[in-house]
């Protein structure tokens, strides 16, 4: 955690609460601000309020925002992220056991869906899905972010996925790094302004709807019809809200169906491309052999063991969205994992800390989805490219005061 006192939040309770007030009392001393937001909701008759108690001085939150659809390996990712810091990721102790809030030593993860501003009943009612900017409170996600990176702890809203209801708030400290996961992170330009890296899962539709059968069917008990009719009933929230962020990620995980079996319609085998901006401040892009060339690798042979379609890898410069990018790819999947070495040692700019960090890491969660192929693999890179941003990030700040001497 950066270094911070919370004082009583019962302290923000006795302020009244007017929309997106500010408020600046002596308190203890020394400056305290509170900020509060109240958002009515009529269905469950409770008010939510978003307040925050100023006691930090640290300021020193490094913000990453994380998009995707529901469904396409958020936390997947969030658990190989979470597990590069070291350290496990738990909900609040002693909280709401619906949170959605994941901590650990380094890193919290908060979930989007904690800013619905309406309930289940309330979208019905209005006819909006989750993914409408309308159903979503961007002006309360856009304070309390903020507060979070100025080292301001904030009393954040959350929806519980059980119930369907907005449950009353929860206590979130600045951590060191805070993850926004979720719908809308790069949705709302002045939450965008605030993070220092953002990343955007994008799932081919055939692949979401392989993933989402899996899921739904297989764990949640839904019949394929269902899962069918509830894809289609987002597709136009969808592509009309969420797939655009992608414009603006500085990495997108891209997940397409194989090129190597023609007319391929299973979806278990991967193309998974990892698209990765150029010139984004302390993120420099994994290359594959020889840094800005064009290459088309096939890895297969004595060092790698490959069963059919086998494994083929691509590395080049591109244009996305009318940016500079370079793509690393792979297609296929691994027969086995302590052989993925051979792989990592022909790749560079991986910010890992030691030689084969990957490999291991990949060993380590072998039984999350994606680790025999390229979802887990660039899902980990980019884990440790985080891991180096923050670093990175950290160093400047402390080096900082020394050049503006110097000046
Ligand atoms: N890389 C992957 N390869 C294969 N299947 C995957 C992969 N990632 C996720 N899945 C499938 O998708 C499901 C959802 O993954 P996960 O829970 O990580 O997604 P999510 O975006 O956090 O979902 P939600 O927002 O609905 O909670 C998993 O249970 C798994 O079936
Ligand atoms: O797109 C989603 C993100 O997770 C959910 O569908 C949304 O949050 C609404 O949740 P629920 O279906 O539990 O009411």
């Amino acid at each position: 955690m950066a270094a911070c006192t919370v004082y009583s939040t019962q302290c923000f309770n006795t302020i009244s609460s007017t929309p997106s007030s500010k408020t600046h009392l002596a308190f203890h001393q020394r400056q305290v601000v509170f900020y509060t937001t109240t958002t009515s909701n009529k269905r469950n008759n409770s008010k939510r309020s978003g307040g925050s108690v100023i006691t930090c001085a640290a300021g020193d939150t490094v913000v990453i925002g994380l998009a995707a659809d529901s469904g396409c390996g958020k936390s997947t990712f969030m658990r190989r992220l979470t597990s590069v810091f070291g350290g496990a990721a738990e909900p609040p102790k002693g909280g709401n056991p619906d949170s959605n809030t994941l901590i650990s030593d380094t890193t919290t993860v908060i979930c989007l869906d904690d800013y619905h501003s309406l309930d289940r009943t309330g979208r019905k009612e209005k006819g909006v899905t989750a993914l409408d900017p309308r159903a979503n409170d961007f002006d309360l996600m856009y304070e309390q972010v903020k507060a979070l990176k100025d080292g301001i702890a904030v009393e954040k809203p959350i929806y519980n996925h059980v119930t369907g209801l907005l449950d009353p708030p929860e206590l979130i400290k600045p951590p060191k790094i805070l993850v926004i996961e979720g719908l809308h992170p790069m949705f709302d330009a002045r939450v965008r302004d605030l993070l220092d890296f953002s990343i955007y899962l994008d799932i081919s539709n055939e692949v979401k709807f392989a993933w989402k059968i899996q899921r739904d069917m297989a764990e949640r008990g839904h019949s394929l019809e269902s899962i069918k009719a509830s894809i289609e009933a987002r597709k136009p929230d969808f592509d009309a809200y969420i797939d655009p962020q992608k414009q603006y990620a500085d990495a997108v995980i891209e997940v397409l169906p194989t090129q190597l079996i023609p007319d391929d319609n299973e979806g278990k085998i991967l193309r998974v491309r990892l698209i990765q901006k150029e010139g984004v401040k302390h993120f420099s892009p994994v290359y594959l052999f020889d840094d800005g060339s064009t290459i088309s690798w096939i890895p297969c042979g004595r060092k790698l063991t490959c069963s059919y379609p086998g494994i083929k890898f691509f590395y080049g410069p591109d244009s996305y969205f009318g940016n500079e990018v370079s793509v690393v790819e792979m297609d296929g999947q691994f027969d086995r994992l302590d052989e993925l070495i051979y792989v990592e040692s022909h790749l560079s700019n991986l910010s890992s800390k030691f030689y084969g960090e990957v490999t291991q890491q990949m060993l380590k969660h072998a039984d999350f989805p994606g680790s025999n192929n390229g979802t887990g693999l660039f899902q980990t890179i980019v884990g440790l490219k985080i891991r180096e941003l923050y670093e990175q990030i950290v160093a400047s700040k402390t080096e900082a005061p020394v050049g503006a001497a110097k000046a």
